[in-house]
């Protein structure tokens, strides 16, 4: 008996024993290993706090970078939005270190080190433990947040989504939803009102678009789920910022309890939509799952042996288009239309091609859409000025050498997109005018524009994104010409994707037909 005690001691001291260790070199060693490795390398940064490392500083600055509106309209806003990257780089240079709590971050800046990142580093760099936690109750391991050979397999079952027919498949959906926000922007100005925000309208138009593209015709049910992905999205956030306090997930707080809640609640309607798919295919009602992205998904899942656990990639991966390509999209509509509107020369070029293009037809040929250059140009530079994604951080985990830098094992790179898309040295002195010509020319430097990250994990709907957005600002400017209403404030802020703090007013007013 003693024995068996003196074992289960020794065992549980282990254990104890290597936990602290764990948390020890987790917590201290390896930072600290990564700080004195880049101080050799004449790379430093602002001092880190125990644990919390500089989000104090960050979040102390921002607040009060946005504590005001803007005074007018300027797109002049890095130091706005960013203001702990125009505070460190000024002072330590373009290259410096900061600390996301225990996370040390390297930020780069230099196009061509970019360039050579995201394109050569792929395979031994991802998505950090932070980000993953951060995300686990709400997307879990979907194609935004796996690593390594997991990723490989997601992307290579997703991508063939977004290309080709399938794509063009899609646009249907989207013209159709389009076709409902104009009605209702219709029904709206026949009820005077003729000032609308419109960033409501953008989001409602591509949760349609998303919920239609994953479930088709389980499209309510689909909505529905997305409703409370919303909410779970919320909380998580909340929960997010104390993930720097060791063992914090665990605590039994009301909004950890919430956050489990409505992820079960999520998941049991998840499963009840492909249950159903199952049946009917088991049943011989239907030949396929569908060819929706969750017929596509489930395709694949029966291709590989239909393991409880592709089951949970499967709805990780719904969760994961919905996040990833739903806010993004409607950030990017929103901030095109304000752009439009208090640009009336640029609006009245893109009606005249979407006129040309369009050539009597109330909706947009799906086969000519890629003769709307004007448009495009105009959606390259609202996303260079405004991009949804501000920052892109990875995670390296093997020791690299990049460019003249050594960059240690667990060391994330922070690149931050909005100060690039913004920069006097690589898109001139007027870097901060609304100015679509600078894309005419196809030929841009690489590393310099990253809307959609770049390399092999560049952003999977892409082509999706920007043919939706194509579509609905085709169909919305040849119904409507728009204005800036003078109620609207300019105040961009970041709350995860680049946002109007107070939403964007415009005035409508109906073409003639
Ligand atoms: C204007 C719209 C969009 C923008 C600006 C955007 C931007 C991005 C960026 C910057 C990334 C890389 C993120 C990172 O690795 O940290 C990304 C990844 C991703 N995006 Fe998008 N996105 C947009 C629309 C969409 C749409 C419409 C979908 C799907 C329907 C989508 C699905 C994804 C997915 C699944 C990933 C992860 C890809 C991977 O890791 O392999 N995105 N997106």
């Amino acid at each position: 008996m003693m024995m068996i005690v003196a074992a289960l001691l020794t065992v549980l001291i282990t254990l104890l024993l290597k936990s602290a260790f764990d948390a020890i070199s987790w917590y201290l060693l390896t930072p600290l290993r990564i700080k004195r490795i880049m101080e050799k390398q004449g790379v430093r940064g602002p001092k880190p706090r125990f644990l919390t490392g500089n989000i104090p500083d960050m979040a102390s600055l921002v607040s009060r970078a946005v504590s005001q509106d803007m005074k007018h309209i300027s797109h002049d806003i890095v130091d706005r939005i960013m203001p702990h990257f125009v505070a460190w780089s000024n002072k330590y240079g373009k290259r410096f270190i900061y600390w996301n709590g225990i996370e040390p971050r390297l930020c780069l800046t230099d196009t061509e080190l970019i360039k050579q990142f995201l394109s050569k580093y792929n395979s031994v760099s991802g998505k950090s433990w932070q980000q993953q936690q951060g995300t686990k109750h709400f997307i879990g391991r979907g194609l935004l947040m796996a690593n390594g050979k997991d990723w490989y397999h997601q992307r290579h079952m997703v991508a063939p989504a977004f290309m080709g027919e399938r794509l063009k498949e899609f646009g249907g959906h989207m013209v159709e939803c389009t076709k409902e926000m104009i009605k209702s922007l219709e029904t709206a100005l026949e009820f005077g009102e003729c000032e609308v925000e419109i960033g409501e309208y953008m989001t409602k138009l591509t949760a349609d678009i998303i919920s239609r593209t994953e479930f088709g015709t389980n499209y309510n049910k689909g909505k529905q789920i997305f409703h409370l992905l919303t909410k779970l999205q919320k909380l998580v956030a909340q929960a997010t910022r104390h993930l720097c306090v060791p063992g914090s997930r665990f605590f039994p707080s009301s909004y950890n309890k919430e956050i489990k809640m409505l992820k079960v609640e999520v998941e049991k309607l998840l499963m009840e939509i492909i249950e159903s798919r199952k049946d009917c295919v088991e049943t011989g009602k239907a030949d396929s799952f569908g060819k929706d992205l969750l017929g596509i998904l489930l395709e694949e899942m029966q291709n590989k042996g239909g393991s409880m656990k592709n089951l949970q990639v499967v709805m990780d991966e719904c969760k994961t288009f919905f996040f990833a390509g739903h806010e993004t999209t409607a950030i990017l509509l929103t901030w095109t239309t304000m752009l439009l509107a208090s640009n009336p020369q640029w609006q009245q070029k893109v009606r005249d091609e979407v006129r040309k293009v369009f050539n009597g037809e109330t909706t947009p040929p799906m086969d000519q859409l890629s003769k709307l250059t004007v448009l495009n140009m105009v959606i390259n530079e609202s996303m260079r000025l405004y991009p949804p994604a501000t920052v892109l951080p990875r995670m390296v985990f093997e020791d690299i050498a990049l460019g003249d830098l050594y960059i240690p094992k667990g060391l994330s790179i922070w690149i931050p997109v909005l100060a690039i898309h913004h920069s006097q040295e690589l898109w001139g002195k007027d870097a901060n005018e609304f100015n679509p010509e600078r894309f005419a020319s196809k030929s841009f430097m690489p590393g310099r524009f990253l809307p959609f990250a770049s390399g092999p994990r560049n952003c999977v709907g892409q082509s999706f994104a920007i043919m939706e957005a194509k579509i609905i600002l085709s169909m919305l400017i040849s119904k409507f010409s728009f204005t800036i209403s003078d109620n609207y404030k300019h105040a961009p802020v970041v709350v995860l994707t680049i946002k109007p703090k107070h939403g964007v007013q415009l005035c409508f007013k109906p073409l003639d037909p």
